[in-house]
């Protein structure tokens, strides 16, 4: 019998959940990721990439909740455990680091505190091991003079360090996937490198497996091998990360594509070149008929804003949901 994927994400559904009626936010969503592996969702801001992160968390509030389909860790289903048996997974098994590491942190604990509370309440160690190990786990995201360091509250430090904090709590307890939401977006681009190259490096050291989540497709295939593209709360294009810079198939993804600053000479001059996909992405309770990107689409005939296009297999168990792919 071959081993189930380490998560299993089939047929997601998310509604919106209003007075009278619930909109779907998210439908269809389905990937899996296997040991140790990096994988990507992109998309554009409004797309449903961290309410789908939400809800493998367990995370997800109303007026959002899970309408149908399973998030399976390990072969064994979690969306419908009980609150106590979810928060023993979180950080034990799967961790979340967010955009802005203020949110996540306590702004009243010293974070060599909440690093050590990390390993008091999931490895049952004393205090006094716990402070240890905490000192330990900032050396490792390479946060100087650990030591000092663990004493200081979250808004001595700079963005940087904080996300390095965020990393140090995440990874804490060695969980299987580390869930990262637009981790890099809020910090300066040399900090995004260096915060991205820590995350790669100790996420392989351990076998961790990411899920990477971000509009920027550029860092999302720099770090994952598998890249799923989401538009309007689905999954338009699931390819091997080199092939959708190779061969996008999806409208969209050809877009995010060539909304990447060009590499090459005009690069090399410093000058930048992005092409836009005109419009936005749609509300959830005004997602057209037919495919969603229609109404953005320069390809678009009837079928498209008739009918929604089922996905359609690629090479290499990738997918794409367009009319018109080939
Ligand atoms: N708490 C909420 N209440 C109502 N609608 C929400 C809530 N959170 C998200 N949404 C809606 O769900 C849709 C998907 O949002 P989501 O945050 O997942 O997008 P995203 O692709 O991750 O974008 P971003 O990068 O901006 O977070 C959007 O239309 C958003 O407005």
């Amino acid at each position: 019998m071959t081993e189930p994927a380490l998560l299993e994400v089939e047929n997601l559904r998310i509604d919106l959940v209003g007075e009278d009626k619930r909109h779907p936010a998210v439908e269809g969503v389905s990937f899996k990721i296997g040991r140790g592996e990096t994988f990507g969702l992109v998309g554009e801001s409004g797309c449903g990439k961290s309410i789908t992160a939400l809800s493998i968390m367990g995370l997800l509030r109303h007026p959002l909740a899970i309408g149908g389909g399973a998030i399976r860790l390990e072969g064994k289903e979690i969306q419908s455990l009980p609150p106590g048996q979810i928060r023993r997974l979180r950080g034990r098994k799967i961790a979340m680091i967010f955009q802005e590491p203020m949110t996540a942190l306590n702004p009243l604990s010293p974070v060599g505190r909440q690093i050590a509370e990390m390993f008091v309440l999931h490895q049952g160690a004393s205090w006094s091991e716990a402070n240890a190990k905490a000192v330990e786990a900032l050396r490792q995201v390479r946060v100087p003079s650990p030591e000092r360091r663990v004493k200081d509250f979250p808004h001595q430090l700079s963005g940087g360090m904080r996300q390095r904090v965020m990393i140090a709590i995440a990874l804490a307890c060695g969980p299987d996937l580390l869930v990262a939401d637009e981790p890099t977006t809020a910090l300066d681009v040399t900090v995004q490198a260096e915060i991205v190259d820590l995350m790669r490096e100790l996420c392989a050291a351990k076998g961790t497996a990411i899920l990477m989540i971000s509009h920027d497709l550029g860092l999302v295939a720099n770090i994952c091998r598998r890249v799923a593209v989401m538009y309007a709360g689905r999954v338009v294009e699931e390819q091997a990360a080199d092939e959708v810079f190779r061969h996008p198939r999806h409208p969209y993804t050809r877009g995010l594509v060539a909304s990447l600053p060009l590499l090459g000479s005009r690069a090399a001059h410093g000058r930048r070149q992005l092409a836009e996909i005109a419009g936005t992405v749609p509300a959830i309770a005004a997602y057209p008929k037919g495919c969603r990107f229609n109404p953005r689409c320069g390809l678009a005939t009837d079928i498209c804003r008739a009918e929604d296009p089922a996905p359609t297999p690629l090479p290499g168990d990738g997918l794409v949901r367009c009319h018109h792919h080939g």
